[in-house]
């Protein structure tokens, strides 16, 4: 897969409504995310993250521009299991133990793995199945729980089981919007550490929507910043601080640094809207 970005997005536009009262909610989009990068996405309300994400996972058209993933379009892509999602809160079944929720999209997406192996230079990731699924509950804290039914869970042990769950297919790209934003702080960085576990371990290329900016800059090798009115992209930080990002992490300048260049360019995306 080497040279095709695992995600390609080309002059995207997207509105909503007609006449006066459409929306842009995305104009002239242009992203290109190598494959394994973890990539976040962050701009105050309404500057199109979630269109972006959802036009990048295939839950909807573009009016204008193109989209692939891994060279295909993302309609093809899904229908391969290529692309997981992690919405804000986790749907999990609550009549299903933590286990068989997590094991079920393998079980009933068998046909995917074929298809994902007729896609161009993708059979590699394919034949590799997925990961033990009981061996990546323990590794995200949920080995006691995952014979228990989600409404035993706290609100962070149902959100790490709908993440062991997307990442059970082993996605090439996983997309995620909001995941934390309704934890504790505690809970958030736990889930953060166990988030880039499994994304080191698995390599899959993650696009994150956030709201924190420090969260931004501990979990993503690109920080994307966005500006409403039109929606938009404003700014591409690169994040050049080692991996692994453990706690020491907050306790350095240089990240201190990032989160002060972000927020700085969040500023001017906030007074470009006010001008
Ligand atoms: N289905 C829809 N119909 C009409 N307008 C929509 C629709 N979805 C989004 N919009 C509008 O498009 C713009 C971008 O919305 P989007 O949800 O992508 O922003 P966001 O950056 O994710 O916002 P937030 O941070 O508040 O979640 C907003 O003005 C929103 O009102």
């Amino acid at each position: 897969m080497t040279g095709t970005p695992a995600l390609d997005l080309r002059s995207v536009r997207r509105v909503y409504g007609f006449g006066p009262s459409a929306t842009t909610a995305l104009d002239d989009v242009h992203l290109s995310v190598p494959a394994g990068r973890f990539v976040s996405l962050i701009g105050p309300s309404g500057c199109g993250k979630s269109t972006l994400l959802r036009i990048a996972a295939g839950l909807e058209e573009p009016d204008h521009g193109t989209v692939r993933v891994h060279g295909v379009e993302p309609a093809e892509a899904c229908a391969a299991k290529m692309i997981g999602l992690v919405p804000q809160s986790p749907a999990l079944l609550p009549w299903l133990s933590v286990l068989r929720n997590v094991t079920l999209p393998h079980k009933i997406n068998k046909g995917a793995a074929r298809r994902r192996e007729r896609i161009a230079g993708n059979a590699e990731r394919a034949v590799t199945g997925a990961p033990d699924m009981r061996e990546l509950l323990v590794k995200a804290g949920l080995g006691e729980a995952m014979h228990k039914l989600p409404a035993q869970l706290s609100g962070g042990m149902r959100q790490r089981a709908a993440i062991v769950r997307a990442f059970g297919l082993r996605p090439d790209v996983l997309v995620m919007d909001e995941p934390f934003s309704a934890l504790d702080e505690f809970t958030r960085e736990s889930l953060q550490d166990q988030l880039l576990d499994l994304w080191d371990e698995l390599k899959t290329t993650v696009l994150f929507v956030t709201h924190s900016v420090s969260e931004a800059v501990r979990l993503s090798d690109t920080v994307v910043v966005m500006a409403p009115h039109p929606g938009r992209i404003v700014d591409t930080i690169e994040v050049d601080l080692e991996r692994p990002r453990g706690d020491r992490l907050f306790g350095e300048r240089r990240f201190h640094e990032y989160e002060d260049l972000i927020r700085d360019r969040l500023r001017r995306a906030w007074r470009s809207e006010a001008a």
